[in-house]
């Protein structure tokens, strides 16, 4: 099976022409070129739905019921036969009993009755409306109601959410909340999801440490550790921590080499550019491993490897933190998604309108932490961006609500232009 077609939906990010020898590759190029590489895990499991949580199912799955699964009362009150209501109102009909939610519903209404009725209860044979009982007023055994109901007035008719025999849900669905509840509404017991994608993961850099310990002269916290640990802190993915290596060349390969063989995919972050200590593509080729892509026409991310080591898919974001952020949003998580098997792309994207000016050199296409601001009036908000050189921003990237996507050409934003937003599902 390939990936889904949405997956390779593209950026559009204006720099889509395939590029001369030795040129950025665009985005949208470098992502094809990674989903190329990137078949879903093959090994499926049959769960119980209570197991499935969040996991990403292997194959559509069928109703084998209708929903509702019998006509059932929308509202509280009295099931009643129309053929009782001729002439005018006020009509009285006799109580002959009550049918509850959980009840068979299978008692016989005779002509000139009606029975108590809860919402979710089963109509009664031969009832063809559920009279709520605000509009019904009770003198001892008699009901009477005013006003003449209409034909299936408050009842939900078995099927009418969904026939027997329909796509319940597509494979490549994940398993949220929705999905378990209608799968569960459904009937459905088990399922079968694909495993979850193995996603190995280490920092690359001498001055790293972690938070917590007192630094050095020089030395930083290493900031991109804790971020993949949250952004890969999903349900269909199991997150394989292999910690923090230094700028060694020999311990970089070995790690290397150990995560290609834990994991289908493994994700690096630093020592991709072009310095004396960016050992990465050096690194991946000695391993025996292959580079499809090297550099992006994207901003930040620029330097950014997407490659095979053995059976596994090998990504290189750029070691700047939110360089790294971005190129694991726009990018890693699309390919994760392929390996997964999951069927919608993400991130999601929205239009917004400037609230900026701003002269720029095209070429690469930004994607740049920015701040929802106010409605238009017609549905549409503002975005404020507060600098471009944001690749150490992190208290920028932390403030923002999603990435503002500036297309490669455009060489001025004009305040009120229209622009694509990638807005943040969450913290
Ligand atoms: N001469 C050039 N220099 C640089 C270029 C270039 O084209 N020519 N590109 C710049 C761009 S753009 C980026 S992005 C960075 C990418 O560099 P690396 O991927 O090799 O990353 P490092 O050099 O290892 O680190 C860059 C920066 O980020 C800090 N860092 C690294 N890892 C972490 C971490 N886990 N947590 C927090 N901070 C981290 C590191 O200390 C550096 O400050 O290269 C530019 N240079
Ligand atoms: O491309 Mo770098 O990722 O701008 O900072």
């Amino acid at each position: 099976m390939s990936p889904s077609p949405a997956l390779s939906e593209p950026f559009y990010c204006g720099c889509e022409a395939e590029p001369e020898p030795g040129a950025l590759l665009s985005v949208d190029g470098a992502l094809r070129r990674a989903l190329a590489l990137a078949m879903p895990v093959a090994e499926t499991e049959r769960l119980p739905l209570d197991g499935a949580h969040g996991l990403v199912l292997a194959e559509a799955v069928r109703a084998d019921v209708s929903l509702p699964l019998f006509d059932n009362s929308a509202m509280d009150g009295y099931a009643v036969r129309l053929a009782d209501f001729s002439g005018d109102g006020p009509w009285r009909l006799r109580l002959a009993g009550r049918v509850a939610a959980g009840d068979a519903g299978d008692i016989p209404v005779s002509a000139g009755a009606t029975l108590r009725i809860f919402t979710g209860a089963a109509i009664p044979p031969g009832c063809d409306a559920v009279v709520a009982q605000e509009l019904t007023r009770q003198e001892g055994e008699t009901i009477e109601i005013s006003r003449r109901p209409e034909p299936g007035e408050n009842i939900r008719c078995a099927g009418e959410d969904l026939t027997c025999g329909s796509e319940l849900l597509p494979a490549g669905r994940r398993i949220g909340p929705r999905a378990a509840a209608l799968l569960a509404s459904a009937g459905c017991g088990d399922v079968v999801v694909r495993r979850r994608v193995r996603i190995a993961y280490f920092s690359t850099g001498s001055e790293l440490r972690s938070p917590g310990v007192v630094l050095a002269a020089g030395q930083i916290w290493n900031a991109n550790r804790y971020h993949l640990a949250g952004a890969l802190a999903l349900p269909w993915i199991e997150a394989i921590d292999m910690g923090s290596v230094p700028d060694r060349p020999d311990l970089l390969q070995q790690t290397l080499e150990q995560a290609s063989r834990l994991a289908d995919m493994v994700v690096t972050t630093g020592g991709v550019s072009v310095g004396d200590e960016d050992h990465m593509p050096a690194v991946l080729r000695a391993a025996g491993g292959e580079i499809h892509v090297l550099k992006v026409a994207m901003k930040p991310g620029k330097p950014l490897i997407m490659g095979r080591i053995g059976a596994a898919l090998y990504l290189g974001l750029p070691g700047n933190p939110v360089s790294a952020f971005v190129t694991w949003h726009v990018i890693g998580t699309r390919i994760a998604q392929a390996l997964a098997g999951i069927a919608e792309a993400s991130p999601s994207r929205i239009l917004v309108r400037a609230g900026f000016e701003r002269i720029r050199r095209p070429g690469r296409c930004e994607f740049l932490p920015a701040r929802l601001g106010s409605h238009d009036g017609h549905g549409t908000r503002s975005v404020d961006i507060v600098t471009s050189e944001i690749s150490h921003r992190m208290a920028l990237l932390a403030q923002a609500d999603g990435l503002l996507l500036i297309p490669a050409e455009t060489d001025r934003v004009a305040r009120g232009d229209m622009l694509e937003f990638l807005p943040f599902p969450d913290g």
